[in-house]
């Protein structure tokens, strides 16, 4: 098994409170992990350090055998790695098709003056990533709604919409913010048959956070599991089930609801 990505004891300190402490993730190629925990527990933060938007206050990330701590976003985005947000972020007024094709414009290396010019490194480049745009919104079923507006397109659309963006920047790490958020049971169901497809179509890596456990426990084949910032919890779906630490960080919340 090869080993993608790494954290070596990651801490993110907001001031005086601890958001998350001493996380070592490791996640293999191919696999898809989940990090879970009840709210405020710390997963966002992770995910924000992984990606760049943080530094972590101590510790180190490793992503295919390089260090990347500290890298701003998109340097980690051109290294491979690509995500989705909780509160989904498109560009509501353009079309679903530039929306993509958007996204893919950071892997063009033509460079602006090829591009203002339309040089021919530039035109190939275009009608390269067209067709790689139009082949993403087919192979995520969205082709039809190519020339709507992204903002016109059902919630369950929208989220797909934001993982073809993922994807238009030819990830080999996926993390994906909560993915099922506000999805009926139908739409959960479809959307864990959907992560597993694109991870064998694509070759991903999958790191998600998220709330549904039946989408969790269906397709992990390892969860993190935080609480107040700190690991309480590793292991397979059935372990993590059965934990009793897990069990009373869950409770622990129920009860204060
Ligand atoms: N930029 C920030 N500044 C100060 N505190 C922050 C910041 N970001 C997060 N926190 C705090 O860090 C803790 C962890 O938050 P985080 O959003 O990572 O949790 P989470 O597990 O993703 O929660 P949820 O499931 O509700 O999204 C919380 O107490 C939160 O208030």
């Amino acid at each position: 098994m090869t080993l993608l990505l790494k954290t070596d004891g990651i801490t993110m300190k907001f001031g005086g409170l601890t958001a998350v402490k001493d996380l070592n993730l490791e996640i293999n190629q191919g696999e898809i992990v989940a990090l879970i925990g009840p709210n405020g527990a710390g997963k966002t933060t992770a995910f924000n350090m992984i990606t760049g938007v943080y530094k972590p206050t101590e510790g180190k990330i490793h992503f295919s055998k390089k260090d990347i701590t500290g890298l701003k976003p998109h340097l980690i985005t051109k290294h491979g790695m690509a995500r989705t947000f909780q509160n989904i972020r498109l560009f509501k007024e353009l079309s679903v098709m530039d929306n993509v094709l958007i996204a893919n414009h950071l892997h063009l290396k033509a460079s602006y003056l090829e591009s203002i010019l339309h040089l021919p490194r530039y035109r190939q480049q275009k009608n390269a990533s067209v067709k790689k745009s139009e082949f993403l919104l087919e192979r995520l079923g969205l082709s039809q709604f190519k020339d709507e507006k992204a903002s016109s397109l059902p919630y369950g659309l929208q989220r797909r919409l934001e993982i073809a963006r993922a994807l238009a920047t030819d990830p080999k790490l996926l993390l994906l913010d909560e993915p099922a958020a506000g999805m009926n049971p139908k739409e959960t169901d479809d959307l864990t048959h959907f992560i597993k497809e694109i991870r064998d179509e694509f070759q991903l890596t999958i790191l998600l956070i998220e709330h549904h456990m039946s989408v969790v426990m269906g397709i992990s084949d390892r969860i993190y599991v935080l609480d107040h910032g700190i690991t309480i919890a590793v292991g397979n779906p059935q372990s993590i089930q059965n934990d009793q630490k897990v069990i009373e960080a869950y409770l622990g919340v129920s009860e204060d609801a």
